[in-house]
């Protein structure tokens, strides 16, 4: 077990930086606008393109997608299901956030049909991830009532299960293919009072897969570049709002000393 972060970080997040990838989000309607900032901060370009009749289209012209759950209708999961259709024929890497997914039905049918189209990694928090791997219902909606750390083994065999990656983010985030794990800490209590920044993780994980093609170190890429921005915008905010803006600001600023300084724990 080693507490460095690795090489390949620090190269992730300023190839996302020089590449600028091409990112479709179809996201809900929450987290549109901080998703949007979040990836312009990092240097990536978003691009909210969702209708189903483009958004296996446009798939095929974006350097990664991303698919979340969160304000789901039909028309909408349709376009969902396109891109992730599309995404997956032409070996696209896409992203599965499957918000809330254990309340209701609607969402559990929704993320099966979606995970037919083999996503490179899934992000959620700890009662969307145990809601998948152990078909358990309920939960507290949008938000986690477990903890990240108690959804590990979860989260393995349901990387080995899937054949993907899965993200599982909280207090701390974990990482995991199924046989490497790494565990990232940082970040601050303040980021659950913001809305959507989980959005904004998988949005991301899509910016740094599109550019790194081991979707566990572009995993572990994004999860330091919020949780070094973070870290360092909680210092310097007075609160949930002020910590928002600090958060693209530190987003921004991000150098190689800076994502140095992350948390990283392998085994
Ligand atoms: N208590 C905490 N301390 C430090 N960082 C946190 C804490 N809670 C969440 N985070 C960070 O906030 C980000 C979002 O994770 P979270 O688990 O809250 O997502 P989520 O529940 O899907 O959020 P949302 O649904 O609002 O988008 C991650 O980068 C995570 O590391
Ligand atoms: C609050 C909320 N409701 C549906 S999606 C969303 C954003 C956080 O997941
Ligand atoms: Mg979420």
């Amino acid at each position: 077990m080693s507490s460095t972060v690795t090489s390949a970080t620090p190269s992730i997040v300023a190839a996302v930086r020089a590449q600028s990838p091409l990112v479709q989000y179809l996201t809900n309607y929450v987290s549109m606008d901080v998703a949007a900032n979040v990836l312009n901060a990092v240097g990536a370009s978003p691009a909210m393109v969702h209708d189903p009749h483009e958004s296996g289209e446009f798939a095929r012209i974006a350097s990664a997608v991303g698919v979340n759950i969160g304000t789901p209708s039909p028309s909408w999961v349709d376009g969902m299901i396109e891109a992730a259709r599309a995404a997956h024929e032409v070996g696209t890497p896409w992203v599965l956030d499957p918000v809330a997914v254990g309340a209701t039905a609607y969402r559990r049918e929704i993320v099966a049909q979606l995970l037919e189209h083999r996503p490179t990694v899934v992000r959620g928090n700890a009662s969307e991830i145990l809601a998948i791997a152990t078909s358990q219902t309920g939960g507290r909606g949008v938000d986690s009532d477990a903890a990240s750390s108690d959804a590990v083994d979860a989260a393995r065999g349901l990387a080995r299960d899937l054949a993907t990656v899965v993200v599982v983010t909280g207090v701390e985030d974990v990482v995991t293919d199924g046989s490497r794990t790494a565990v990232v800490h940082g970040g601050h209590a303040w980021m659950p009072m913001v809305t959507a920044l989980g959005c904004s993780a998988t949005a991301l994980v899509a910016a740094c897969c599109a550019v790194e093609p081991d979707a566990l170190e572009a995993s572990v890429a994004a999860m330091v570049m919020l949780a070094v921005a973070g870290e360092r915008a909680g210092e310097r905010s007075a609160g949930p709002g002020s910590f928002r803006v600090a958060l693209l600001d530190e987003l921004a600023a991000l150098d190689d000393v800076r994502v140095a300084s992350a948390r990283v724990v392998r085994s």
